[in-house]
């Protein structure tokens, strides 16, 4: 509802109030006015000021997050030009940045060629020597290790960005499930549509955010009325509204609807159709909405070979696992694919110190313990001897050329980083295809050859760049010294996905400092004509930072990056010390503790992940995360576990619950806390509908949250087991509502990936 739509009875007044962005109050009732009118005028007051709460905290996020939002620019028009000023400045400095910065290598290296060019696969980049020999460390953002330097190069240098794909109804929902929003759009929207044929303004259907208002608010009919007056008819809001319900299509889930005077339409639920649905989910299991199929591609985790993976491809692992669980979860084809950075001029070093350390690799596998020091000491001797530089060099045409022997050592190298990333999958029961860079090593060719055919690369000083619509910055396709980049792999990625995978849906789960590369290379596929955004979605689902209880960047005390293994044990290590703290092992046994500590921890780490802002930056703090008090994962584990541990003590078997579903079509509902319980476990189809198109799972884990608060009022009010003298009576549809609440809980809990147990 846009505020702004109200009838306007002091015109002056309330312009002046709406610059600020906030509703003004009635004026005082006139007197004669019945109370039950005044206290009407007192609802939309009080709805009036929700809505604007609501509204001034979105501002006040998006002022937040630098986000520029639609309402921010009703508030504040003058911010997209000072955005491009600001951008436009940024661009002057990194290229003010890099051209100083070439000078001093060159003069370093006395003539020696270097930085411009970007990461190369081809030969290996003096740039990065430099910067590994000064004992570099790999950060978080942009994957700053030797590969990706040129990528945030291009990260900063973009002035302005490229066009933004639009949004689409990819989202075509055949069964709506519980969905009570999707139902009720539904039903709006055909009303609206055969009540005013001639306008068109986008549906506005919220919930109410208080019960006297009903359950949802439809508040078309302001826009409606504004639409109609644009065109010469004179509408009140109410009357626009009535119109509305009487074209309302007979709907069994709304009981009735009331029109106040501002021209809400208040929607009341059927609560019988409430408990026809909950009666639905206890005979057949929670029940997700039907979404038409489409074959979508999660590219995320992604971390590069020699390098530990970082807290930066731990979000990517928990983000793109979730998305991945979500689709699977409404019956997706998912294909889920780690793009490790596992191609490059790095491996010229580390297969020449191979064959020096491990002369006998080819019979026996090498042991290297520690990826990170073999790529330290391979480094070191590639920085300060001459001749294992140019032997590094011949290692990387023979691996590029496929000689037998070098591949063999290029996998055996490969085949250590694997292993230590395995380890932190299976930890956290995440399964993954790897796929590579290495993987378009030959695409990658064929991609420059169909760029150069097509006239699409322009040659500059060397290298061979293309120009996406909109993208000041170039991708840099092949460089100076014939090798391939980032850039190149991406596309030769992208076309991939498209054609010979068929994606419809391409998602790349990677940090938001990659954001301009990816809106680059997907500029470059719309100007290839490789797909269309109005069928395909192709997409750069990217996520803030992780950072330390000091708000700096995530670090071990001695300033290294955090190995993921150590994370992930420290984690199990303080959930043990928790459980025991509260003296569980007593009640536990061995298995039971053992399940119940890892699904605290990973559960924990996971959680922390999911239920912030995806795009802003979070702290990770084991405290926080291990809290049962708040939204946490412990705090939903131990609701969940209380769910089925009375399910359990009421004595009532599986069969006997079934037995009662199955007699009995509604899940009668009497107590109005049975209702609002029944409610919101029906709303996780919702939940669904909308994380579907935004991928923003912190709503889900809201969700889950409100639910297990929603439980708690319903367990404090209303008896499952009833105690009377020494006897105990079962209230059937009850505890079938409690456990159609766990059931619930489970669904959204295994779409984030956190293993629920049923004892804690
Ligand atoms: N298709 C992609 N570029 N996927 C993401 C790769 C991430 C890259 N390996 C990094 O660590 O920064």
């Amino acid at each position: 509802m846009a505020p702004q739509n109200k009838p306007n009875k002091n015109p002056k007044k309330e312009d002046k109030k709406e610059a600020k962005g906030v509703t003004p109050s009635p004026p005082a009732a006139p007197a004669g006015i019945s109370p039950n009118q005044e206290l009407q005028q007192l609802y939309t007051t009080q709805f009036n000021a929700e809505v604007d709460v609501a509204r001034l905290t979105r501002l006040l996020t998006a002022m937040e997050t630098g986000e520029i939002t639609e309402e921010l620019l009703e508030v504040c028009p003058e911010l997209v030009e000072v955005q491009q000023k600001n951008q436009k400045l940024k661009f002057r400095k990194t290229i003010l940045e890099r051209s100083v910065k070439t000078q001093e290598d060159e003069n370093a290296k006395k003539g020696i060629k270097t930085a411009a060019d970007g990461p190369s696969k081809g030969a290996p980049d003096a740039k990065k020597s430099k910067e590994e020999s000064k004992g570099g460390k790999e950060e978080q953002k942009g994957g700053k290790g030797e590969k990706k330097e040129g990528d945030n190069n291009k990260n900063n240098k973009t002035p302005s960005a490229p066009p933004k794909a639009k949004k689409h109804d990819y989202v075509v929902v055949k069964d709506f499930a519980g969905s009570i929003m999707g139902r009720l759009a539904h039903v709006f929207k055909k009303a609206i549509k055969e009540a005013f044929p001639t306008v068109s303004v986008p549906l506005v259907l919220a919930e109410a955010t208080n019960p006297k208002f009903g359950d949802y608010q439809c508040n078309s009919a302001m826009g409606i009325s504004a639409a109609l007056k644009a065109q010469g008819t004179a509408k009140r809001p109410a009357e626009v509204a009535a119109d509305i319900v009487a074209k309302l299509p007979v709907c069994p889930l709304i009981s009735k609807t009331e029109i106040p005077p501002a021209g809400f339409i208040n929607v009341f639920l059927n609560e019988e159709f409430i408990a026809k649905q909950c009666g639905e989910i206890s005979r057949h299991g929670v029940r997700l909405p039907t979404i038409e199929s489409r074959r979508v591609i999660v590219d995320f985790s992604s971390p590069n070979i020699a390098k530990e993976m970082h807290v930066g491809h731990l979000r990517s692992t928990i983000i793109g696992d979730a998305i991945s669980r979500l689709f699977e979860a409404i019956g997706f084809d998912v294909l889920r694919l780690n793009h490790i950075g596992d191609w490059g001029t790095q491996f010229g070093m580390l297969i020449a110190h191979l064959f020096d350390r491990f002369p006998n690799f080819q019979k026996e596998t090498p042991a290297i313990g520690d990826l990170q020091s073999f790529y330290k000491e391979s480094k070191k001797r590639f920085d300060e001897d001459a001749e294992f530089k140019k032997r590094a060099y011949e290692c990387v045409v023979k691996l590029q050329s496929s000689q037998p022997e070098f591949i063999k050592a290029w996998n055996d190298i490969c085949d250590v980083s694997r292993k230590s990333n395995n380890e932190v999958y299976d930890k956290l029961d995440i399964k993954l295809n790897e796929r590579g860079e290495s993987y378009y090593h030959n695409r990658m060719e064929a991609i420059v050859e169909e760029l150069k055919t097509r006239s699409f690369l322009r040659e500059e000083e060397g290298r061979h760049l293309m120009f996406p619509t909109g993208c000041d910055i170039p991708l840099t396709v092949v460089k100076s010294d014939g090798g391939f980049t980032y850039d190149t792999s991406d596309l030769a990625a992208l076309k991939n996905r498209l054609f010979e995978e068929n994606g419809d849906w391409l998602i790349y789960v990677v940090d938001a400092g990659q954001s301009l590369h990816f809106e680059t290379i997907f500029s470059a596929g719309r100007d290839l004509g490789w797909y269309d955004e109005a069928v395909k979605r192709v997409e750069h689902v990217g996520f803030g930072l992780v950072l330390g209880e000091d708000k700096k960047k995530f670090k071990t005390r001695s300033g290294e990056t955090v190995r993921l293994k150590d994370l992930l044990d420290e984690g199990v290590r303080r959930s043990e010390e928790k459980l025991k703290e509260k003296c569980r092992d007593r009640d536990m046994s061995e298995a039971e503790l053992t399940a119940a500590r890892d699904a605290v921890a990973y559960g924990g780490i996971k959680y922390a992940d999911l239920s912030h802002t995806r795009t802003q930056d979070y702290i990770f703090s084991y405290d926080r995360m291990l809290d049962d008090k708040g939204n946490t994962a412990v705090y939903l584990l131990y609701a969940y576990a209380r769910i089925r541990s009375i399910v359990r003590q009421s004595g009532v078997s599986q069969e006997e619950m079934d037995k009662y579903a199955a007699s009995n079509e509604l899940l009668p509902l009497g107590h109005p806390k049975e209702v609002k319980l029944a409610k919101q476990v029906l709303k996780l189809s919702d939940v669904i509908l909308q994380v579907v198109d935004t991928l923003m799972l912190h709503t889900l884990c809201d969700y889950l949250y409100n639910l297990s608060t929603t439980f708690t009022e319903f367990y404090s009010e209303c008896y499952v087991v009833e105690k009377l003298e020494g006897t105990s009576k079962v209230n059937m549809n009850r505890l079938l509502l409690a456990h159609v609440t766990a059931n619930t809980m489970e669904t959204a809990l295994n779409i984030l990936g956190i293993k629920p147990v049923p004892k804690m």
